[in-house]
């Protein structure tokens, strides 16, 4: 991996303002999953340490909590520069150890920074209330305060932004936070470390633990010093987390799994709708969550769509990330292309059509062909479960109110997407789902303006946008009296 500058690759944890490994000296090998190659090793870590990096955030965080909003502001814009000035160094990491096109993690390098750039500016707009007293001799005032120490646990798939959506708004609102990343891609996390360091984020105010999950998880959940955790995973963890945090009433913020609907009415322009399907289907090898998951093409148009996103599909070039041109990288590891084999053969079992790919792709490793199924049915199991791979079944439906009942047919409600050009349908179909963001027209939706987040079992709160901040901040009503 050739780094314009290779102090940007880390392979200790970072504790304290300190780079530290790990107290037994064992460690985590990361791989490269487009050639199996080793590129390093990463501190396993566990509840000790875990324990430090906690204790040594609560240390800090009367000294940043006392700094203006202003101060804190100008940290994170200092932080955000340099994130946008390693930008080339910071993708060739996140290709390289997560596997998505260098385009696709420059992207990602660029939206993740934007959140750091935003909650610079947020940080100046916490304010408060003075209300109407009933007392003539009292007045009531309402301020927002930092909860406190977080901790954060995030995924792989989106190895930088997902992280930055968290850091940010907690820095700005005058929290430090301890954060675990995945253990398939920590040098995207470790990397942001030193650049936070440089940026002159106090010691202790960020600290990144690598190593084991779930002593990891356990003790950021037990700890009665962690006022919030933050989570983004799958719906599974999720649940585990928020059971392992009732002892201690933790306030939770958690961004869960997907299984985004994708409806193509009769009267969507269906050039628009290809291209916006591909961009949401097959984005990160559709290892996103907010992919769409689920095609539903209305009876009349099935058959054209299906030929149209077939041709779109099969210009899809598949390949190493690094190489130009790559569209599609592989999947980050072979249970993940498992899935997507037990979702392709069950539904080829059960009636579907296949229109292209179906197997794993011919350069080995964790790649697979991007792959389109006709004819699907709801008996299937990708009528229910998220794929999170380049798998794009095709449902027919012939009724708006088909559309709505099947879109909402699973416990996720995170993203959804429609195409149709009536005004009337757009709005009674967007208000019928049953989904926290809904793309009409579009199929990406993300930035870091809008509140991200999902309904039902895709999780609770709202990450960006001018919402994000308030799950990192408590309300303190102050009466006062003798007046
Ligand atoms: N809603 C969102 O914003 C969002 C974003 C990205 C991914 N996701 C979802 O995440 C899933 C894919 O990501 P993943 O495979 O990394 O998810 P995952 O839940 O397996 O892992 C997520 C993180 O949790 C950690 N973890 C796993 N088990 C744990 C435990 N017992 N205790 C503490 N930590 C634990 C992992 O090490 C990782 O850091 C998909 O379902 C996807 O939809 C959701
Ligand atoms: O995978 C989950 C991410 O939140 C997707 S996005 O980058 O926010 O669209």
């Amino acid at each position: 991996m050739q780094l314009k500058d290779p102090t940007l690759l880390r392979q200790q944890a970072y504790i304290d303002g300190a780079w530290l490994d790990a107290d037994n000296g064992e460690t985590h090998p990361v791989t490269n999953p487009a050639t199996g190659e080793h590129l390093g090793t990463i501190p396993m870590m566990g509840t000790a340490e875990t324990r430090r990096a906690i204790e040594a955030a609560n240390a800090a965080w009367p000294a940043w909590r006392k700094k203006t909003a202003k101060e804190r502001a100008a940290v994170l814009r200092a932080w955000y520069d340099l994130i946008m000035a390693n930008a080339d160094d910071l993708a060739l990491l996140m290709t390289t150890e997560q596997g998505k096109p260098l385009a696709e993690a420059k992207g990602e390098v660029v939206f993740g920074a934007s959140f750091i750039e935003w909650f610079a500016e947020e940080a100046k707009r916490v304010h408060g209330d003075t209300l109407a007293s009933p007392w003539p001799d009292r007045r009531l005032i309402v301020t927002k305060e930092p909860i406190g120490v977080c901790a954060a646990i995030t995924p792989w798939n989106f190895p930088l932004a997902m992280i930055t959506r968290k850091v940010g708004p907690a820095l700005a609102a005058g929290c430090p936070m301890v954060l675990k990343p995945a253990e398939s891609t920590p040098f995207s996390a470790l990397a942001l470390a030193a650049l936070a360091e440089r940026a002159g984020v106090p010691k202790g105010v960020f600290s990144v633990v690598t190593g084991s999950p779930k002593e990891i998880g356990a003790e950021m959940c037990a700890n009665p010093i962690v006022r919030k955790l933050t989570f983004t995973g799958s719906t599974a963890v999720g649940r585990i987390l928020m059971q392992q945090c009732a002892p201690t009433i933790k306030k939770l913020s958690l961004e869960l799994g997907g299984n985004a609907p994708f409806i193509v009415f009769d009267d969507a322009d269906l050039d628009a709708a290809v291209e916006g399907a591909i961009a949401s289907k097959y984005r990160n090898a559709g290892q996103t969550c907010v992919c769409a998951n689920r095609i539903y093409v209305q009876d009349g148009v099935y058959e054209a769509f299906a030929e149209k996103f077939t041709a779109a599909v099969n210009k899809l070039k598949v390949g190493n990330g690094v190489e130009q041109g790559v569209t599609q990288g592989p999947l980050i590891d072979d249970k993940a292309v498992q899935k997507v084999e037990q979702h392709v053969a069950d539904a080829l079992a059960k009636g579907g059509r296949l229109l292209t790919g179906g197997h794993r792709h011919a350069l080995g490793h964790s790649f697979f062909e991007p792959t389109v199924i006709a004819d699907v049915n709801n008996d299937m199991i990708v009528a229910t479960e998220e794929t999170f791979g380049p798998l794009a079944p095709l449902f027919r439906f012939k009724t708006d109110d088909e559309a709505i009942a099947l879109a909402n047919s699973t416990e996720f409600g995170l993203a959804a997407y429609f195409y149709s050009r009536d005004i009337g349908r757009i709005w009674r179909v967007s208000e019928g789902l049953e989904s926290g963001m809904v793309g009409v027209n579009t199929g990406l939706i993300s930035n870091e303006i809008a509140p991200f987040g999902g309904v039902k079992q895709s999780g609770l709160g709202r990450e960006g946008s001018k919402y994000g901040i308030d799950d990192y901040l408590v309300i303190k009503y102050v009466c006062l009296g003798g007046i």
